[in-house]
């Protein structure tokens, strides 16, 4: 592999900071023994790899990179392509975090007012339904994860075991993500309690800074929490939310991916494709591919 040592420190520590928000006991330990927080991590990477190996061709000339914390390992995955294929890419980003990911790893910067059809875009996830919807935008990110993944050719998932669901909302409880024009914050958030049945949603506030998130667009984001009684259509909840006044976009991608990646606890990876069917790829292939 290619050495990029500012790229390596950027994108590890991006892994280890959310990575801290995720897992408050560093010392718990998977059922295969390993520190939960190696396990986590190594299942992100490895589906990370497993899903560039199959979808990031030498013939992809022009590539989505998608957000939070699976998609270092997918940049990672890239580089280990070699210089000869990236010095003829372009590299689309979903905000400010992938576009330091592709300017530290020596890739070439481009944005998708300039390139509406992209090759493919790999992305992570917060949580991935059976039929392949996702909720998106736990980093905030989902407006323009959204029109990646829309403009790609291929959409493809990554992420560990634990967003492998069968319902959105299992694991995820903090709600879908709603990006809202900061003036229309209070009537958006007036609706999903009293019309679109979230009596729970709340606005997004930031951890360091006084008052609330602001998204890479200026934006403020709410959190929504549904019922099994929506998450069972995910496409009606999402298409009444977008229909509120002051919505710019819902974290929830209804069957657009032709395909989502698990990384699993005992070194497996799982691919879920869009026509339905399941495929396990045991420890002993995947780390073949991933060493
Ligand atoms: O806004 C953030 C994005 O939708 C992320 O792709 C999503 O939150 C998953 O992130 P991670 O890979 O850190 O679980």
């Amino acid at each position: 592999m290619q050495k990029h040592p500012h790229f390596r420190s950027q994108f590890i520590k991006s892994c280890v900071s959310r990575f801290r928000t995720e897992h408050s006991s560093e010392s718990a330990k998977s059922s295969m023994g390993i520190p939960l927080a190696d396990a986590i991590e190594q299942s992100k990477r490895l589906a990370a790899y497993q899903a560039v190996d199959n979808h990031v061709l030498p013939e992809h000339k022009v590539i989505g990179i998608g957000s939070g914390s699976t998609v270092p390992y997918v940049v990672e995955r890239i580089i280990a392509q070699g210089k000869e294929v990236n010095k003829g890419r372009v590299f689309i980003p979903t905000g400010f975090q992938s576009k330091q990911l592709i300017v530290d790893g020596g890739l070439t910067l481009g944005d998708v007012d300039q390139y509406p059809t992209i090759d493919v875009t790999i992305d992570g996830a917060d949580e991935v339904d059976h039929a392949l919807n996702c909720v998106k935008g736990g980093g905030a990110c989902h407006l323009r994860e959204k029109v990646l993944a829309e403009a790609a050719i291929t959409f493809v998932l990554v992420a560990d075991h634990r967003k492998n669901v069968q319902y959105l909302g299992t694991n995820f409880a903090q709600g879908v993500p709603i990006e809202v024009v900061p003036f229309a914050y209070a009537k958006v958030l007036q609706n999903l309690h009293h019309a679109l049945g979230s009596p729970k949603a709340t606005l997004r506030m930031a951890v360091k800074k006084a008052g609330p998130v602001v998204s890479d667009n200026g934006n403020f984001i709410i959190d929504a929490p549904f019922g099994r009684e929506h998450m069972n259509d995910p496409y009606t909840i999402m298409a009444r939310i977008k229909m509120l006044t002051g919505v710019v976009e819902v974290g929830l991608f209804c069957k657009m991916a032709r395909a989502a990646y698990f990384g699993n606890a005992d070194g497996s990876v799982t691919i879920r494709w869009n026509d339905g069917k399941v495929e396990t790829i045991n420890a002993e292939q995947v780390s073949e591919k991933s060493n």
